[in-house]
């Protein structure tokens, strides 16, 4: 069995780094290099890493025994000084003594491949080291802690209950009624549903509100993105068409994320750069989670501006009327028939923070940040395939053999066991872990 090793803090500078080891020649290794030689284990030891004669480094070292690690292998950790020559040293040295270099996620592929967490629950480690906000890191902090694992675990064992049910009737087909099979039916895939819904909300959490900026040239739409973003990302001048291309920028507004997409100003031209540019804008608007227009408020409304609201009928969207400080002309009347609106004047820095209320107020209500919910791609395409193994069941339990059923709920239960990484090929395992870190 091989001993694995790798530096599992970030490159660069830091006050510690940590250089770690897993499988059952890490005591041994560290032993050759450690001056310490009595080794308690779960105990921190202070000592020198000798190497061919000379002091590499001054560090503390640790010593796990297995199966009560974080890979459930014997580990061992050594902190070292946080400067990255440091680190590799040491690492150098554990791989001329017998080492080998770690794979990225390894560490945490082999808890998941030693039983002492699911799927799942490595995912949420990736998940915690890529957060970006408090309330992504407490969700993945939830299904590390096993939350999310409950919930298809009782999904699960419904499933499980209603194929003994399919069982009894195929032995005894005047045992109870189907009807009763039904209702069971619907409400197990009733639950999966509301997995898909609870998935959009944490992508969110996770990515972000995608929020589109529009309007028609000249309205300050860039102005916008600029004081949104308190930098001066985008290009603002007093030319209309100034704005060619999309641009996006990320802020955190009290913990909702949200991706912000400057847009091109929408107007009839025959100019073909901004003509290609326009289709970006309207394309922004469509993919949106959210549309801000942006209106000029010291001109009567034009018939740009009759257009983009039109194009946004159907969207979550907010009004923005700006240039306040040069006088409203426009007919608020008009822009209220097509939804709310702020008055703002970016110039002045009036508006932008009614702005952003607004659209949490309308957004967080769609945010339960305390929902655990599947979040990704891998576990709504196995969401989808049991909810349509059990539509299929609610079909054919009328009409076909219980064998039938039961083969549907068969597959049903392995796609919500594939989730926990139960039944799992190898290579959807290792895709899962591709993307972590080396040494996690
Ligand atoms: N120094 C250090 N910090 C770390 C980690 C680590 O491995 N080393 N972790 C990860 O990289 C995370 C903590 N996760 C861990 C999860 C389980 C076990 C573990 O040894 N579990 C055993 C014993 C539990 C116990 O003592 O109660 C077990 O489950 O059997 C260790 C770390 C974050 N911080
Ligand atoms: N008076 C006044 N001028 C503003 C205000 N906001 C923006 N402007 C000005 O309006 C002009 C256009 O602003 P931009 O932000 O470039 O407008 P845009 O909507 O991005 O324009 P395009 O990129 O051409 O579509 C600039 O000269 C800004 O300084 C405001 O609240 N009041
Ligand atoms: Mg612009």
């Amino acid at each position: 069995m091989r001993t694995i090793a790798a530096i599992s803090t970030p490159p660069g500078k830091g006050g510690i780094g940590i250089v770690r080891m897993s499988g059952e020649f890490s005591l041994e290794i560290l032993k050759k290099i450690f001056t310490k030689k009595e080794i308690r284990p779960r105990f921190m030891h202070y000592g020198k890493i000798i190497y061919e004669n000379r002091v590499v480094d001054e560090v503390m070292a640790c010593y796990f025994n297995k199966p009560y690690t974080y890979t459930c292998e014997d580990m061992v950790e050594i902190y070292c000084h946080g400067g990255y020559v440091s680190c590799l040293y040491i690492l150098e040295i554990l791989l001329k003594l017998g080492a080998v270099p770690a794979e990225a996620g390894e560490f945490t592929k082999l808890a998941f491949l030693n039983g002492r967490i699911d799927l799942l629950e490595a995912e949420a480690v990736e998940g915690i080291i890529e957060a970006e906000s408090k309330e992504e890191q407490l969700m993945y902090a939830d299904v590390l802690g096993g939350k999310l694992t409950e919930k298809l675990e009782s999904v699960l064992n419904d499933v499980v209950n209603l194929i003994s049910e399919c069982e009894a009737k195929i032995d005894y087909p005047e045992l109870g009624d189907v009807d009763d099979m039904k209702e069971k039916l619907e409400k197990i895939h009733g639950g999966l549903i509301s997995f898909l819904d609870d998935e959009k909300r944490t992508t969110y959490i996770r990515d972000g509100l995608k929020l589109a900026i529009i309007g028609r040239p000249n309205v300050g739409k860039s102005s916008l993105l600029n004081a949104l973003t308190n930098k001066e990302r985008a290009i603002v001048t007093e030319i209309a068409g100034t704005t060619r291309d999309t641009i996006e920028e990320t802020i955190n507004y009290e913990g909702l994320t949200i991706r912000l997409i400057d847009t091109a100003g929408i107007r009839s031209t025959d100019e073909v750069i901004e003509r290609e540019g326009i289709k970006l804008s309207k394309k922004a608007a469509e993919d949106a989670d959210f549309v801000v227009v942006v209106l000029d408020g010291s001109t009567p409304l034009q018939a740009d501006d009759f257009e983009i609201m039109e194009l946004v009928k159907d969207k979550e969207k907010v009004f923005l009327i700006n240039k306040e400080d040069k006088g409203l002309k426009i007919d608020l009347k008009s822009v209220e028939k097509y939804g709310e609106y702020i008055i703002s004047s970016i110039k002045n820095d009036s508006g932008v923070r009614e702005l952003l209320d607004a659209i949490k107020k309308r957004i967080v209500h769609e945010i339960d940040f305390n929902v655990t919910s599947i979040f990704n791609i891998r576990h709504v395409d196995l969401i989808e395939r049991a909810i349509s193994e059990i539509e299929t069941a609610i079909r054919d339990i009328d009409v076909m053999p219980f064998e039938i059923v039961e083969v549907s709920l068969r597959e049903a239960h392995e796609y919500i066991s594939m989730i926990l990484g139960r039944d799992t090929s190898e290579d959807i395992i290792d895709r899962v872990f591709r993307d972590f870190c080396v040494g996690k």
